[in-house]
């Protein structure tokens, strides 16, 4: 069994608070994993040490084998562990097509090569085809970003995010804000691009991670609660506890681990 990503003690105060605190993460290479937790766990902050927007207070970090405990944020994104959104930019005045075709300039580091000529440029065409396609945005492509739905402009957003072809891809609440039928979408899109690569994902819907996901670990005030796939966690009475409040016991319990498994759960 090999693990791309792993934590061992990492950690992180603000002035005396302990947002993240010695957490030992293991993310299988190939796999789905889910990062979960109400509230406030710490999910972000955890998210935040990994692509090295922040510092860790302590502990460390290593991706494929390397430390990276203290790399810059863009080194590490240049090393293949890309957060969606962090480098990848929708530009509303451009369409689709043209959207996807920069990301691959920009990957390839053209960014600034606005001269080049139709020639140059066709050859990133085919590529962005096939990422149109893979992101259900074909028939999308020449649609000014900036005017697409909401989900649309999400799958776009993977989209531009996959053209950096990232070994790690990290997504954070993929799902917010979408509709039933978005959901399913993004969820099919997060599937094909999970093959031949590693998704770590923080995602309040619980019914996307019992389907999607092949690992979850529950963080809560910062600490790891419970790891294991959705059937153990979800039973794992700690995990009703966090997410539904103290005081619970006898029928009321069981009732909660069904809300829990059945992704019911509200993370307030
Ligand atoms: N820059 C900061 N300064 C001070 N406190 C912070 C900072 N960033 C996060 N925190 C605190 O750390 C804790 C964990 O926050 P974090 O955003 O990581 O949680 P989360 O699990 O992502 O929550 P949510 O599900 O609400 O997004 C919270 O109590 C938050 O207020």
């Amino acid at each position: 069994m090999s693990f791309i990503l792993e934590t061992q003690g990492l950690s992180r105060s603000f002035n005396g608070f302990h947002a993240v605190s010695n957490v030992n993460l293991a993310v299988r290479e190939g796999s789905i994993h889910a990062l979960i937790g109400p509230n406030g766990a710490g999910k972000t902050t955890c998210f935040n040490l990994l692509t090295r927007f922040i510092d860790a207070t302590a502990g460390c970090i290593r991706y494929q084998g390397q430390d990276i405990t203290r790399t810059p944020a863009d080194a590490v994104a240049r090393m293949g562990l890309v957060r969606s959104f962090q480098i990848s930019a929708v530009f509303g005045q451009l369409s689709v097509f043209e959207n996807v075709r920069l990301a691959l300039q920009r990957r390839r580091g053209h960014s600034m090569d606005w001269w080049r000529s139709d020639r140059a440029l066709a050859a990133f065409d085919e590529r962005t085809h096939a990422l149109l396609a893979e992101a259900g945005l074909a028939e999308w492509s020449s649609h000014l970003a900036g005017e697409l739905p909401y989900g649309r402009k999400r799958a776009l957003e993977l989209a531009t995010t996959l053209a950096l072809a990232p070994k790690v891809l990290l997504l954070d609440e993929p799902m917010a804000g979408m509709g039933a039928e978005d959901i399913a979408h993004a969820a099919e899109m997060i599937r094909q691009a999970a093959r031949g690569r590693t998704v770590l994902m923080v995602e309040h819907n619980l019914s996307v991670v019992a389907d999607l996901c092949d690992r979850i670990t529950v963080l809560a005030r910062g600490e790891v609660l419970a790891e294991g796939d959705y059937a153990t966690v979800s039973k794992d009475p700690r995990v009703v506890e966090a997410y539904l409040g103290h005081g619970h016991a006898g029928q009321r319990q069981h009732n909660d681990h069904t809300a829990v498994a059945n992704g019911e759960a509200s993370h307030g």
